[in-house]
């Protein structure tokens, strides 16, 4: 990725020097003459890197660092001072410049300032991402399993890691190709440079070739700012495209061209840049049926298909059920605070006996609820969702948790049996009618009512309308 620095100084030559020798080591650089054309070329442009004069005209150094720390507050700027100046470069420090050079500089101390400069901006970049996937909540870590299946997904992942090529991974919703994905870039050399996913499928066809290539200013209409694609920003690293199959033939044609050059064109750029990325592809469609029906290229999935990687839904592995519930359960005792020590014998048999089409997401999110639905250090079939534990447990936690919650507010002495079973009663009417979404005669089903007259009965004596 070729990194960009504007240079902001009003001299006639220096900056076309500066320019002219930076651009010979491989960078983009862009020049004003005064603050204002250099603040409108940090709206259009990316930049990376600021060199900026302390006296301009208009605008003083001092005014526009502000500005570029308000704006856009991770470019580091390096001050150019005159000698006499040095007292208002150290409050420019002050104010965040990353460095300044006296003019007179040599042009080999100014690589090395800048250099040194742009590497910290990469590095802050990287924290703000680590940051931000860290608020997501996302840990890196993967359960292999005990499947044989999965062993065998696993000692593939760490042999596909250490080569560069492609690789399709293949599975149906919710297995793990994402976390596959990671895997594999996690064990790669290129582990320490940055993973993108994009879901091709979760983005609108003409927002997905901006979203991959990038775009120069005006490039249309609400192009105001030059913008890098995750091809660029994955640089160094992986690029993920899940849900390939969704990508749309044109889309296809030009990722192909990219793979196959190594190159690309920003929307409304003309100039190619190259690129050093890794990528690895996901689908849950079956592309082979899809190139036959011509709505994927085979040039294209001969390209991402170098390796491929299947991974089997959860319910052809049974095995690995308890061990990744358990494995999720201490996830959540962690981030929800929580003690939940083990799953009680009939929940186990009920999450085996499930057949989890939305197969590990699914048994994630289940564990989670069951954890946050109970306050005991155990789950138990109620706390299941009413497809894996059927209605009469469904009905039957909320029996328990009317009584505990009752338990817990009551005003203290001695409980008369009819007071509790008065209680109950009037909660679990309601409860039912709730779930039935106040349709009587279902309702009346879920109290194990042969006649809708009994639960008429009860709502009257409990006067619940
Ligand atoms: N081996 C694993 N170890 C730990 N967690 C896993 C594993 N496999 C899947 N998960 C969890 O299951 C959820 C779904 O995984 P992932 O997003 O990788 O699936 P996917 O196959 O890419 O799904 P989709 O096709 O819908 O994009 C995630 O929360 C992930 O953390």
């Amino acid at each position: 990725m070729s990194l960009s620095i504007l240079i902001i100084d009003d001299e006639p030559h220096l900056p076309h020097q500066i320019a002219r020798f930076l651009r010979k080591h491989g960078y983009e650089v862009y020049t004003a003459a005064d603050g204002d054309r250099g603040l409108q070329e940090l709206q259009k442009n990316t930049i990376d890197l600021i060199l900026l004069d302390l006296r301009l005209p208009g605008l003083s150094g001092l005014e526009i660092l502000m500005s570029v720390r308000k704006s856009d507050p991770e470019v580091p700027v390096v001050m150019l001072t005159a000698y006499g100046d040095v007292q208002t470069a150290v409050s420019a420090m002050k104010l965040g410049a990353f460095d300044y050079l006296l003019k007179g500089f040599d042009l080999d101390e100014l690589l090395l300032v800048v250099q040194r400069a742009l590497e910290t901006g990469a590095m802050s970049r990287e924290l703000r991402q680590l940051r931000r996937d860290r608020s997501d909540n996302y840990h890196f870590s993967y359960i292999v399993g005990h499947s044989e299946r999965m062993r065998d997904v696993f000692d593939l992942v760490a042999r596909v890691a250490r080569s560069n090529a492609s690789v399709l991974i293949m599975g149906e919703s919710g297995t793990g190709k994402e976390v596959v994905a990671r895997a594999i870039h996690e064990q790669s050399n290129r582990a320490s440079g940055p993973f993108h996913p994009l879901n091709c499928a979760a983005i609108a066809n003409n927002l997905l070739e901006s979203e991959l290539f990038g775009y120069e200013q005006y490039a249309f209409t609400d192009a105001k700012k030059q913008k890098r694609g995750l091809l660029e920003l994955a640089e160094g690293g992986t690029l993920f495209l899940d849900e390939i199959g969704e990508m749309p033939l044109d889309m296809q044609a030009k990722l192909l061209r990219v793979l196959e050059t190594r190159s690309f064109f920003r929307l409304g750029g003309s100039k190619e840049v190259k690129i050093n990325v890794r990528v690895l592809a996901a689908t849950n469609r079956d592309l082979e049926q899809a190139m036959k029906e011509g709505h994927f290229r085979s040039d294209l999935y001969f390209r991402l298909a170098v390796l491929k990687i299947t991974l089997p839904p959860l319910r052809e592995r049974p095995g690995d059920i308890l061990l990744f519930a358990s494995r999720f359960i201490e996830d959540f005792n962690k981030s929800l605070g929580r003690n939940v020590r083990r799953i009680a014998p009939e929940a186990q048999h009920l999450l085996l006996a499930y057949h989890w089409p939305g197969n590990i997401r699914e048994l994630k999110n289940v564990i989670e609820r069951a954890m946050i639905l109970s306050n005991r250090d155990e789950l138990l079939p109620m706390h299941l969702p009413h497809e894996i534990a059927g209605e009469g447990d469904q009905a039957a936690g909320a029996c328990i948790d009317i009584w505990e919650q009752w338990l817990r507010t009551r005003p203290p002495g001695p409980v008369s049996l009819d007071e509790v079973s008065e209680r109950v009663e009037q909660h679990f009417i309601r409860w039912a009618l709730e779930t039935a979404r106040h349709n009587r005669t279902r309702a009346a089903e879920l109290l194990g009512f042969a006649k809708v007259d009994q639960l008429r009965y009860l709502m009257r004596k409990h006067s619940i309308e």
